[in-house]
């Protein structure tokens, strides 16, 4: 019979019904000892006695199965050479102060700014301790290099992981493991091919719109949401090149900064608009989700929080699969009921769903793969490309550098070709440099399989780390650090991907630098992304040449807070907020104005 509470609500309730269970488990026992005492001894116990004992067996039960769970993770810790790592917890019971800073900082602070203060008083790897949860973080690159690598099958995206994903990302190559991990990345590799990913036309067409668009607005006197216009970009992008179908966002009206005339402020109307608003929403909640642990099912005890931003991206993306999957069905039909085999190398025309629906038209593989791979594509070059707009606007002798390059190796008006894209080592060189000060995924987690150990330098004994565990690695803050990258790890710098910097700190230990993860799970779209990124650059410092950011037109309570005007580091320095859900963005959008360049008419 089907139940009339939708999945993710079941699951939360499951979840809860655990935790219930395990809360009040030793009430059980405790009652019934004591009702047996009172029966078989002449011990005077009124109920009302046996049920305060039982209640307050709780704490007792639990404290000391704290303290046996500790106990036994040093013992195992010493078993295998290794030692606990510090623990970070708060002053309150149950540390729930702690989880309060965090959320805090979280909520207003600068990205990792805790986090990353704790990392320099407690070491680079360390516990946190919050509700009688362990969480592990770590900036360190040789742990991570384990994770990712060395130590791959030890480390998984594993069951906690799927349980807070699931609403959202159901079973697809985010949310999976194994076979499962294995398929999904089978199905989606052959899309990647160099031939595949240097297609450009896709890109040269959108980016036009996107250039049109832009000096429209620019010409009525008005600055332009960056964030806003380049995720309608690397969204009509992905939506061609995924499904061989453009939602067209770029066609609607750009929004207008908070304070112009409200007759301006017009409502969206376009569904491609609300469907990058329901999907930043429903991230937004997958974020909340991880970082209160085992606690987030009690938030959402009245309903899951993405059922309503989730509908409206099943309603964007429901009719494109829908059409895929008649599209397969029609060609199934001509082909005498059989499914043409799905090859390695795919077909010239070929979309990715195209692609997908010869390996299966199970409408729920189809949606996750696809919501995962939008994910993928599109939240995080439109993120870098932001934080890119951003330096540029901060850095007027780096735009004149990469001017430079641009117009002696392709010119004012040509368009970029893959060889082209290349040789431009001052443009990737800009390009790594913002995915080190801003990658587009900072956080990232995995949970160990079994009791393992994280490596620490020697002769310092190894980490102990329990099995099912997470463990937080920040490539943000690995990225900072000054002992990885020099004393100048916090500037802005392209140069430090091109001169001696490179021998020195990133060629002989090249984990320092992870935007896009390593090893077995690597990004499958790195290439394409460089491509897209690039060309984007490139098309955009041919029409532009100066880049104005513009802090009046971002809403007041969006703006950096002066209070961090002269800390160390880039909070003291930075005039945009980075933010992250599951893939970083600006804080109430880039609002920003440009010069168009005395040559750009002709392009
Ligand atoms: C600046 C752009 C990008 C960055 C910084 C980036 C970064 C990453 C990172 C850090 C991961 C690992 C996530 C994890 O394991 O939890 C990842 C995975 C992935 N990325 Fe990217 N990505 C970018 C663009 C793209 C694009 C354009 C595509 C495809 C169109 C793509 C497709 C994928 C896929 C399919 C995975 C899953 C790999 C797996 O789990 O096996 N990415 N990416």
């Amino acid at each position: 019979m089907p139940s009339s509470i939708d999945f993710p609500d079941r699951l939360v309730l499951r979840v809860i019904a655990y935790e219930l269970v395990f809360l009040f488990y030793p009430t059980v026992p405790a009652a019934a000892g004591l009702v047996l005492l009172r029966r078989l001894t002449d011990i005077w116990l009124p109920t009302w006695a046996i049920v305060l004992l039982s209640v307050c067996s709780l704490p007792v039960v639990h404290g000391l199965s704290i303290w046996r769970n500790n106990w036994r993770a040093a013992r195992k810790a010493a078993r295998m050479g290794a030692v606990l790592p510090p623990r970070l917890k708060g002053r309150w019971p149950s540390s729930i102060d702690l989880l309060m800073r965090l959320t805090d900082a979280f909520e207003t602070g600068f990205m990792s700014d805790l986090l990353w203060e704790y990392m320099h008083t407690i070491g680079q790897a360390f516990e946190v301790y919050v509700l009688w949860d362990s969480n592990y973080v770590t900036s360190d690159a040789n742990v991570v290099k384990a994770i990712l690598a060395t130590d791959f099958t030890s480390f998984v995206k594993g069951k906690k992981f799927d349980v807070c994903m699931r609403s959202v990302l159901g079973t697809g190559v985010f949310n999976s493991d194994g076979d499962m991990w294995k398929f999904h990345r089978t199905m989606t590799r052959p899309f990647f091919t160099r031939e595949r990913i240097s297609h450009f036309d896709l890109f040269d067409r959108h980016a036009d719109d996107a250039m049109a668009k832009m000096k429209a607005r620019f010409a009525e006197g008005y600055a332009v949401d960056f964030q806003d216009l380049i995720s309608r970009f690397t969204l009509d992008s992905a939506t061609e090149f995924l499904f061989g179908q453009c939602v067209d966002s770029l066609a609607s009206v750009l929004p207008y900064p908070h304070n112009a005339p409200a007759h301006l402020q017009t409502a969206s109307a376009s569904a491609a608009e609300d469907f990058a608003r329901a999907f930043a929403e429903a991230q937004t909640v997958l974020n909340f989700r991880i970082r209160m642990g085992w606690l987030w099912p009690w938030f959402e005890l009245f309903g899951s929080r993405t059922k309503a931003p989730m509908a409206v991206v099943d309603a964007f993306l429901d009719p494109i699969l829908k059409a895929a999957v008649e599209r397969a069905d029609k060609i199934k039909h001509e082909n005498g009921g059989k499914v043409p085999e799905a090859k390695e190398e795919i077909d010239e025309d070929e979309t990715l769903l195209d692609h997908l629906v010869k390996y299966t038209n199970d409408p729920k593989i189809l949606h996750d793969e696809v919501l995962n791979i939008m994910i993928a594509g599109r939240d995080t070059t439109a993120g870098t490309l932001t934080s890119a707009v951003y330096f540029l606007s901060q850095y007027p002798e780096v735009l004149r550098r990469l001017r430079e390059e641009i117009l002696e190796k392709v010119g004012p008006t040509r368009r970029p070709t893959y060889d082209d894209i290349r040789e431009m080592k001052y443009l990737r060189a800009f390009i790594n440099e913002t995915l080190r000060l801003y990658p587009a995924v900072p956080w990232n987690v995995r949970y160990p399989v079994k009791d393992t150990t994280i490596p620490r330098p020697e002769p310092d004994k190894p980490y102990f780390i329990p099995a099912n565990t997470p463990v937080s690695y920040s490539v943000h803050c690995m990225h900072r650090r000054t002992d990885y990258w020099g004393p100048d790890a916090e500037a802005f710098d392209p140069d430090r991907f091109l001169d001696a910097r490179v021998q020195r700190y990133l060629t002989p230990n090249p984990f320092i630098f992870l935007p896009f993860n390593a090893g077995p799970r690597i990004c499958l779209g790195q290439q394409f992304a460089y491509n897209e990124m690039s060309f984007f650059v490139i098309r955009l410092l041919q029409h532009f040449d100066e880049v104005q950011l513009c802090e009046d037109a971002l809403a007041p309570d969006c703006r950096v807070p002066d209070a961090w005007r002269g800390a160390p580091g880039r909070k003291g320095v930075e005039r945009f907020w980075a933010k992250a859900h599951l893939t970083l963005y600006a804080k109430g959008g880039l609002w920003v104005k440009m010069r168009e360049a005395p040559t750009s008419e002709a392009v």
